[in-house]
């Protein structure tokens, strides 16, 4: 962006969505269905709103996609060369059962790449962002930022995974990693998994089932400002390409893996499938 990074304001807008968010959070819950059978809730839309509008003000000029009004024509799409992708309420799932592993993410994408991201986990007062070439940062309620970075895997490797989205394919790649080396399995619920990375108490995170694009670009961009990467199954930079669908394809989020099991990680049998 020519304009400077305007992380401070991006951080306010996810932090007061979030809070938004909590009023909802462990009541009883109306759970609406939307067409494509995902639930939906008055939290989802008020973080919306919210986001939505403080963009729009903070910067008229670039357009807003958000998971909740994102039937714009693929045309309009396509004449735009930056826009904020934005996923008001990720883990809408962990949210109606009481989890606390839900975010808030909100995602610049220039040219088909993501440049920035901002991370909230308002059920923890906690926000990531960063991005590539950029840095990442954590911060606990309205403290100090500390700077966050990818660790070298250790022993035993952390590979973390959806609580409710997993496939064959990842379990035949975590088998194929077990056959050579320890390692430790969590199951996390939304975008989180990627801030795990990013903090370094994570080291793998395969991802060999369905997401959209507002469901990534934010946590990706915080890995990215972490020194990690997020790769398609060709090893390629993870894009975001203006397509008639937001369906993204399987991708794999690293820290620093040694030379071995990034082999492992690279060598994907998987790599015919995905969208
Ligand atoms: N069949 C499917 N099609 C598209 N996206 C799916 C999906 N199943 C799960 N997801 C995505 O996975 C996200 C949850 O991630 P995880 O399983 O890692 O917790 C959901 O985000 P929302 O909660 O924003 O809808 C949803 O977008
Ligand atoms: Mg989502």
């Amino acid at each position: 962006m020519s304009q400077p990074l305007p992380f401070d304001a991006l951080c306010d807008l996810a932090r007061e969505a979030g809070q938004a968010t909590l009023t909802w959070w462990n009541k009883p819950l109306e759970v609406m269905a939307k067409t494509d059978d995902s639930p939906v809730t008055a939290a989802d839309l008020a973080a919306h709103r919210l986001i939505t509008e403080g963009l729009n003000a903070l910067t008229p000029d670039i357009p807003v996609l958000s998971e909740e009004d994102a039937d714009v024509p693929l045309e309009t799409r396509l004449s735009w060369q930056r826009f904020w992708l934005v996923d008001p309420l990720d883990g809408t799932k962990e949210f109606i059962s009481g989890t606390d592993e839900f975010t808030v993410n909100i995602a610049l994408i220039e040219n088909g790449q993501v440049t920035l991201g901002v991370v909230g986990i308002p059920a923890r007062d906690e926000m990531y962002w960063g991005g590539r070439g950029l840095g990442a940062w954590q911060r606990q309620g309205s403290g100090e930022p500390r700077s966050v970075g990818v660790r070298r895997a250790a022993d035993p490797l952390v590979v973390v995974g959806s609580r409710r989205h997993s496939t064959p394919d990842q379990q035949a790649l975590l088998d194929r990693i077990g056959a050579r080396r320890r390692v430790e399995t969590m199951s996390v619920g939304s975008s989180l998994k990627f801030c795990q990375i990013a903090a370094g108490e994570a080291d793998l995170y395969p991802r060999f089932g369905p997401t959209s694009q507002w469901d990534t670009a934010a946590a990706q961009a915080v890995v990215e400002g972490a020194g990690g990467r997020v790769i398609g199954l060709s090893g390629e930079r993870f894009a975001y390409p203006t397509r008639d669908t937001w369906l993204n394809p399987y991708f794999i989020a690293l820290g620093e893996l040694d030379d071995a099991t990034l082999a492992v990680v690279l060598d994907q049998p998987a790599a015919s499938s995905g969208t």
